[in-house]
């Protein structure tokens, strides 16, 4: 797998990080999802030099100009909650994209520490021979990733997949790396050490779908 840590160089990101982290600052939710929609927007610019382009030219109202323009065939895929702002931030960039939206939540069968990730709802386009773009802004054990990839196999093979995540735990990093192909990107804004037993990323910033969309109910 191609790991984009995009912390390795300090720029304008770490300062939407660090506003996610802080956990005075986190709890203005609007602030919040707008700093995980700016991400999308700075991760999905990345990623778009790793696309393929060709040359177009443009008829201005003077003369033409030529340009490079990408020519993959976009679906931007979110894991439900958390992902949407995410998403959000992505698709402002990548207008033009097909979209998926799938459910993944942890499931809490016995206690606290064990649980297992359950695939409800999903909408998805045709994959055959397109760019996947799968987002969602906490890659902890790496659980979700790797069951909602899964869970799209049926809607066909994508020619290029990229997972797009704001902050990982390093565990969850190594654990996408074994179950994806060599040849996936993982563009990523910040990586952690450590997870705790409950599967939370240390020091992280909580839970991002509760800091986004307000508690939920256990069912
Ligand atoms: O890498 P993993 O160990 O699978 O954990 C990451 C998942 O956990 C969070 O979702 P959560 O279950 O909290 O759902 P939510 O988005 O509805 O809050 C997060 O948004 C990821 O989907
Ligand atoms: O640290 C974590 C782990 C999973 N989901 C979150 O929202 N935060
Ligand atoms: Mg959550």
């Amino acid at each position: 797998m191609h790991i984009h840590n995009l912390s390795k160089t300090p720029s304008i990101l770490n300062t939407f990080i660090s506003e996610l982290r802080d956990k005075v600052i986190q709890k203005d939710s609007m602030r919040f999802r707008r700093n995980i929609e700016r991400i999308g927007e700075v991760l999905g610019y990345e990623l778009s030099k790793s696309l393929h382009f060709e040359n177009r030219n443009i008829e201005t109202p003077l003369g033409i100009s030529s340009t490079q323009l990408y020519k993959n065939e976009i679906v931007l895929c979110s894991i439900l909650r958390a992902g949407v702002p995410l998403h959000n931030g992505l698709l402002n960039y990548f207008d033009a994209a097909e979209n998926a939206f799938i459910s993944a939540y942890r499931h809490h069968k016995h206690n606290p520490e064990s649980f297992e990730i359950v695939v409800e709802y999903l909408a998805c386009p045709s994959l055959e021979g397109k760019t996947l773009i799968l987002a969602d802004p906490m890659l902890a054990t790496g659980q979700s990733m790797v069951a909602t990839f899964e869970a799209l196999k049926p809607f066909g093979t994508a020619k290029e997949v990229h997972l797009v995540s704001v902050i990982g735990a390093q565990k969850g990093v190594d654990f996408v790396s074994q179950s994806f192909s060599s040849d996936t990107h993982l563009w990523i804004a910040d990586i952690d050490d450590t997870l705790n037993d409950k599967g939370y990323i240390i020091p992280g910033l909580g839970d991002a779908g509760d800091l986004a969309f307000g508690n939920k109910l256990q069912q």
